[in-house]
């Protein structure tokens, strides 16, 4: 069956849950479960150093004849074929990862994008174009083939090319895209950006929801919900209302099926929490889950356990011990003990505010009053549970919940304070707020890592852990301690988003290299740990950067001391930056 890539919004064809997944993606058999899959990726020896490698290739002939030929294989060897056997038949079955794609140079690309010159420092401005240069080679297009024999592949086909994470990611993923597409919006490429967001709204129209990447294997959940914010992003630099006005069937969708998949009733709140619909190990990391399952009896604790697994995928911090529940109710533990889906989330939910109240906005932009008083009433409705289920008055901040133990969770994690990016709380509490949520960041000494807040305070060697830190997590503090509006919390993040460009230019500056996370114990340093080596590349770490340096490039220097820089010693009293070094110094670690 090939794909038309009909971009009209049709929710009545659009499937209302999961269950017709297996028409929708055609190559499953192969690569999301079966023997075959099993087989291939449990092979002793490995055959592949990276899981992801094996489902990534394409197929030489179609699926029911690998699968015959493999059954018939399987029958010749006894069931039991030796990593050499399954090599040759990987050969010949299928072609190496990649060759469904042609690297391509966006059109709009621009030598010389206007935000350089809002760089004042010469070496900043000079990284700034070398940031802009990684839009090409980060650019991909799919072959026009995929589109004619979706079964012969893994890729899920798209109308538009796409800017890739990078690294061992060569597809879309969907949170990534979010600050994909502002960084290209701030690079003037409106073209690519817009591509990419239909590209997003034909997959709601096809499947009802986005999958966590642009993979088959993906197919039983999401990431967190940015493309209605993605399309206000676009709104916000074109001024396009219409673009807006046009997607809202396909947005209404994607949040309706979101929360009908995801809600979970606390207190008498409906909240939603990360899940997954699929049975089995992750195909991507098969071999991993294969692993960690030996640990349970029973096929089905196994079966939990994977959907841990893949839930905790859905929430994009895979992994982290902010989804282990030990069993005497901490964080402590490893995967054995995970358990996302029993975890009400502060990011999730305060995103989905965000996305009602922006459905609402722009139903407003059509003058649609009834929708935007029904958006509205939605968006309170989400905003009553974050307040009574999420807000903690004791920790000063909101924190994720725990349905086993029916008890909030206290420990760090920079999504705490997602509500203040979204704007999911009472802005006349403003002041009340900041009071506390400052209080929160010094109690938990988040200001003294030279190399930016960690994701969590706890050493697991999980790469949502510490001492990792993620571009998208250094936004959501940043741009939400901005919206605050009170001096104390504009001065941290000031200091935070100087601090994050300083420290990724140190490691450019070093390696050269734009990394996928960093180490927020050493300044200028690419992270680590979890199941695959650190990538680079890297599209959101880029786009972040590029934000940042439109918006603070005339007042960061590369020159100054005390992780920031012009702004920095503005907004800082000097005393402050000497307490701030002075903690760090005595912490054991290096500034810079
Ligand atoms: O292959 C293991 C996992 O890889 C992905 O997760 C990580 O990379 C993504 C792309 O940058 C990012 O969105 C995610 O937050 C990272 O943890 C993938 O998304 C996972 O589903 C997959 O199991």
């Amino acid at each position: 069956k090939s794909y038309g890539f009909d971009l009209s919004t049709d929710n009545d064809n659009a499937i209302a849950n999961y269950e017709d997944n297996d028409d929708k993606f055609p190559s499953c058999e192969i690569y999301c479960t079966g023997n075959l899959l099993h087989t291939i990726q449990t092979a002793n020896p490995k055959l592949f150093s990276d899981s992801k490698t094996f489902v990534d290739m394409k197929l030489n002939n179609s699926p029911d004849k690998t699968l015959a030929d493999f059954e018939a294989l399987m029958q010749a060897k006894n069931q039991t074929p030796t990593s050499e056997d399954l090599k040759k038949f990987v050969d010949e079955y299928f072609s190496p990862k990649g060759t469904e794609l042609e690297a391509w140079t966006p059109t709009d690309w621009k030598e010389n994008p206007s935000f350089l010159d809002l760089i004042s420092d010469p070496d900043l401005k000079q990284w700034g174009a070398e940031l802009n240069n990684i839009w090409k080679i980060l650019g991909r297009k799919m072959k026009d083939e995929v589109s004619k024999n979706p079964e012969y592949y893994s890729i899920i086909p798209v109308p538009n090319p796409v800017i890739i994470p990078g690294g061992r990611f060569i597809e879309f993923y969907y949170w990534d895209s979010y600050w994909i597409i502002r960084g290209l919006l701030y690079s003037q490429m409106h073209t690519t950006a817009r591509g990419m967001i239909q590209n997003f709204l034909s997959i709601v129209n096809r499947f009802g929801f986005i999958p966590n990447g642009g993979r088959v294997y993906y197919h039983g959940r999401s990431q967190p919900p940015l493309l209605t914010g993605m399309v206000k992003s676009y709104v916000d630099f074109t001024n396009d209302d219409k673009f807006a006005i046009d997607a809202l069937d396909t947005l209404e969708h994607e949040f309706e099926f979101f929360t009908n998949n995801h809600s979970v009733t606390v207190k008498n709140h409906t909240l939603c929490v990360y899940r997954d619909s699929s049975a089995g190990p992750r195909p991507e990391s098969y071999r991993e889950d294969v692993e960690t399952g030996e640990e349970f009896a029973t096929e089905e604790e196994k079966e939990l356990h994977w959907s841990e697994l893949k839930a905790a995928a859905e929430s994009g911090m895979d992994f982290s011990s902010r989804w282990f529940i030990s069993k005497d109710g901490t964080n402590d533990g490893n995967l054995t003990n995970l358990a996302t889906s029993s975890i009400v989330p502060v990011d999730l939910n305060a995103l989905l505010y965000w996305n009602a109240k922006l459905i609402a906005e722009f139903h407003s932009k059509a003058g649609n009053i009834k929708k935007v008083t029904e958006y509205e009433t939605k968006a309170e409705k989400i905003l009553q549970g974050i307040q009574e289920v999420l807000w903690n008055e004791e920790a000063g901040v909101w924190l994720d919940y725990d349905m086993k133990n029916e008890k909030p969770r206290d420990y760090f994690v920079p999504t705490n304070l997602s509500p203040l990016w979204v704007k999911a709380y009472n802005i006349s509490e403003s002041e009340k707020i900041s009071a506390s949520i400052m209080a929160y960041i010094e109690k938990n000494k988040l200001d003294t890592f030279p190399g930016g807040v960690p994701n969590t305070l706890s050493y697991t060697n999980e790469q949502w852990d510490a001492p990792n830190v993620w571009a998208p997590m250094q936004y959501i503090l940043v741009e939400g301690l901005n919206n605050l509006n009170t001096p104390e919390a504009k001065n941290m993040s000031m200091k935070w988003a100087t601090k994050w460009v300083k420290s990724n230019f140190k490691a450019f500056s070093k390696d050269r290299h734009m990394y996928e996370k960093y180490n927020a114990d050493q300044f200028g340093v690419g992270g680590g740990g979890g199941e695959y080596e650190v990538q680079t590349g890297f599209g959101w770490s880029n786009g972040v950067i590029i934000e940042w340096l439109s918006k603070h490039g005339r007042d960061i220097s590369t020159g100054a001391a005390g992780g920031g820089g012009a702004a920095a010693t503005r907004v800082m009293s000097v005393v402050g930056v000497a307490a701030v070094t002075i903690v760090a110094l005595i912490a054991g670690r290096f500034l810079w």
